[in-house]
């Protein structure tokens, strides 16, 4: 578990944040200039707080109280850059040993480098070469690694490719991995805490179902983006039509496309605005999926939506319908009414594992 409290006076910008990042992907989320890289930095070491305390579990790296700051090279930390930064005269192979030999075969397997290992940088992808510097940083026995927008260089194909990995690497890691980010989606997709900056400051922090639905959110994630993240199981198939039925607390959602084996995990990201709701179940609709849900939180905007935090079973959601629908509605919380996701409105880059 990553411990951090700091704060810095960068010219005229103030940074000042307290959060706590467990085992699994902590997103550290901002727009530009939201202090995101400041906050990495000082954690690897490459920026001195003005005052605070880093620690990871027991060891402590930096504690202004008690004049302590580790440096960069006794942190154990492990950096991926946004490019990958290998070196280019030697193989892969060689630009993993520069790591360091911990979990050597582990790592590759998990990563996919065995058919990478004898090829030289200059003749990898993108995304190929960021899986490498992955390895490399984990290769160094790192104790936390710290990703500072990993995929931002990217294409859209080559951050599907790479997504599945970075899937498994969270769940295989016990160190906490602190990822940089300002894109939804790819929060969406891998994070298991969510850390929303604005400013130098946190605005929003805690799991990321959690924080996704939390209607105030919103105007931090742009109403486009805004939307919720649920946990689902694959309970069966309609082979005829390519559907495939999701399980979750809340109930069933039928979606096109195939996502795994029966049973596997599969995360959902539902964005606000592709969820209807309605006061009574419809009837005749041509939309597949509809829940029933309770209203839990109602918060409006600065333009005409409104953002509605909807409970279906223990699975928070989150709806954004117009003011005047909310009015002519009645809408309330502690209300029951129905949910309906649209079973096409759900892109492929927002199912995840
Ligand atoms: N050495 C410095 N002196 C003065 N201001 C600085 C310094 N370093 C960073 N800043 C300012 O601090 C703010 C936060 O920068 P930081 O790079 O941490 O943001 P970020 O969220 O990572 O942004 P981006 O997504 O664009 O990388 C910015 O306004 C930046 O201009």
């Amino acid at each position: 578990m990553l411990d951090l409290r700091i704060t810095k006076q960068l010219g005229d910008f103030h940074l000042d944040v307290t959060f706590d990042a467990p085992a699994g992907v902590t997103a550290i989320f901002g727009r530009s200039g939201s202090g995101k890289t400041s906050v990495v930095n000082a954690i690897a070491g490459l920026s001195l707080p003005d005052a605070g305390r880093i620690a990871i579990g027991e060891q402590v790296l930096f504690d202004t109280k008690n004049r302590i700051n580790l440096r960069p090279q006794k942190r154990r930390t492990g950096y991926v850059f946004q490019d990958a930064r290998l070196f280019p005269h030697m193989s892969v192979r060689q630009n993993l040993a520069y790591g360091g030999r911990h979990d050597w075969d582990r790592i590759i397997a998990t990563l996919g480098l065995e058919s990478l290992l004898d090829r030289r940088p200059a003749g990898l992808s993108g995304g190929e070469k960021q899986r490498v510097a992955l390895g490399r940083a984990l290769a160094s026995d790192p104790q936390i690694l710290l990703m500072d927008e990993p995929l931002a260089a990217l294409d859209a194909p080559r951050k599907a490719e790479i997504l599945p990995y970075l899937e498994r690497l969270r769940d295989e890691v016990q160190i906490p991995i602190i990822y940089v980010s300002h894109d939804v989606s790819e929060v969406a997709r891998l994070a298991t805490t969510l850390v929303i900056l604005d400013a130098g400051r946190v605005v929003a922090n805690g799991p990321l179902g959690e924080v996704l639905s939390q209607p105030g959110t919103v105007p931090l994630l742009g109403v486009r983006e805004a939307g919720a993240v649920i946990q689902t199981k694959i309970a069966g198939r309609l082979q005829d039509d390519g559907l495939t039925e999701l399980a979750f607390s809340g109930g069933r959602l039928m979606l096109p496309g195939q996502f795994g084996k029966l049973g596997d995990r599969v995360r959902l990201r539902i964005a606000a605005q592709d969820v209807i709701l309605a006061t009574t179940r419809p009837a005749g609709i041509s939309a597949l999926n509809v829940l029933p849900v309770t209203i839990t939180a109602m918060e409006q905007g600065r333009g005409p939506g409104v953002a509605v935090r909807l409970l279906a079973g223990e699975d928070p959601l989150l709806a954004r319908v117009t003011r005047r629908s909310a009015q002519r509605m009645g809408l309330s919380v502690g209300q029951q009414v129905f949910a309906i996701i649209k079973a096409t409105a759900v892109r492929p880059e927002d199912v995840g594992h």
